[in-house]
């Protein structure tokens, strides 16, 4: 690649948990070239989460927004977009870059294209079979699509996705997913101990909800179900870490308070979350994330959701989906606890969300988007090379 007479700037723009996890490796790599100058902001979402994250992976944190007031979904885009445009007038990156689909990811979006900034998008073409659901993500993601200058696809399905809707194949680069750099990284260290002492005779389920799809009657349901499977399963243990929207989190703790072996815990750090869910015989969710790492720790998977984007996992057998409204939870809890475990699946190549070194595939076509100023340099064939990518 040519180097760049000038260092070039990658805005990086971040929000959430997740979004410091799945843009860890990415920042580490762009951080290995010279000619690149990575700048982090911490757009103000989930403030203190983001901070806090961002210290034990870490990664400095050169921008940061006041936590948002966000009275509502509108008012969160709006205070953040102007967030995003103030500090990216300030710095004058050459490329903004986000990642997911969260409120963050969509402002950033929305603030290079008022800008006229290049946007880079990492974890694009995530589709589910609905348009708007789950809400808001998916229309996050598809908006975010139409202004993207690179998308970083994590599956082969996103690629297809991204295809699909007519994106140029130029500008779609098939990655792999970047948490499993990070959970990779995470199975070569020596192991995290879990976050709680749990007696070896205890089996675990570990149990997160925070998607607005499942607050009220989704979670009230969820709960009745984990309480029947505590009574029907006495060596069971759960542990239900908080997720910070404080109505979620409050009905959480409120429904499960007086329930006995269940464990409420503050949001726990990732190794020691990795921990925990190599320790479960069963993981009940509706995260997204968990999803992708799940099948690598061989654990098996329920997902409590109407749909998946994650079609690779479900095909698989690493994710069953559940729809709460029609199907009994504890009744497919119990299934799964009685049936053997599953094999974990290894880091390579052709595992969906790919080897583990999304991040230095993502730095190396960022950068040479940045020295040739386009991305119509490196046109892959996906039909010849399995990850799609040349590095
Ligand atoms: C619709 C959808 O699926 N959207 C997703 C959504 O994120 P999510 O649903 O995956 O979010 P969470 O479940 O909060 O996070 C998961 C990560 O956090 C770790 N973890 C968890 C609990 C804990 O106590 N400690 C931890 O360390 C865990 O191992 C995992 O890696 O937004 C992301 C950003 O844009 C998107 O990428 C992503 O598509």
């Amino acid at each position: 690649m040519n180097r760049c007479a000038v260092p070039r700037k990658v805005l990086i723009v971040l929000g959430t948990r997740p979004e410091c996890l799945k843009l860890a490796s990415v920042c580490r790599a762009l951080g290995q070239y010279p000619d690149c100058v990575p700048i982090v902001l911490n757009s103000g979402q989930h403030r203190a989460s983001v901070e806090r994250t961002l210290a034990q992976l870490e990664i400095g944190c050169d921008i940061r927004a006041e936590q948002m007031a966000g009275a509502s979904l509108y008012a969160s885009i709006k205070e953040l977009r102007a967030g995003i445009r103030h500090a990216a007038e300030r710095v004058a990156p050459d490329v903004l870059l986000a990642q997911g689909d969260t409120a963050t990811a969509y402002a950033a979006a929305l603030a290079s294209r008022d800008l006229g900034i290049a946007f880079a998008h990492v974890e694009a073409g995530l589709r589910t079979d609905h348009p708007y659901r789950p809400f808001p993500e998916e229309h996050f993601r598809r908006r975010i699509s139409r202004i993207a200058r690179l998308h970083f696809a994590p599956t082969l399905s996103a690629v297809r996705n991204l295809h699909g809707e007519g994106i140029d194949p130029a500008s779609v680069v098939h990655a792999g997913n970047t948490i499993i750099d990070l959970l990779r990284n995470e199975l070569e260290q020596t192991p995290a101990a879990p976050p709680l002492p749990i007696a070896a005779s205890n089996r675990v389920l570990t149990f997160t909800l925070h998607r607005r799809e499942n607050r009220g009657a989704g979670i009230r349901q969820a709960c009745n179900a984990v309480r029947r499977l505590l009574a029907a399963h006495d060596d069971l243990v759960v542990v239900c870490p908080l997720p910070p929207h404080p109505a979620t989190r409050a009905q959480l703790a409120r429904e499960l308070a007086d329930c006995p072996r269940v464990q409420l815990t503050e949001s726990i750090d990732y190794p020691q979350f990795i921990a925990l869910l190599r320790r479960s015989a069963l993981i009940v969710t509706d995260s997204g994330g968990i999803q992708e790492e799940a099948p690598h720790l061989g654990v098996p998977l329920l997902l409590l959701r109407q749909n998946t984007e994650r079609v690779e996992e479900t095909a698989l057998g690493g994710a069953t989906l559940l729809d709460l409204r029609r199907e009994d939870l504890c009744r497919a809890a119990s299934r799964m606890l009685a049936a053997p475990r599953p094999i974990p699946l290894p880091f390579t190549d052709a595992a969906p969300n790919g080897d583990g070194r999304a991040g230095r595939r993502i730095a190396h076509h960022l950068l040479q988007l940045l020295t040739t100023g386009s991305s119509s340099g490196h046109r892959y064939r996906y039909d010849n090379h399995p990850r799609g990518v040349a590095v």
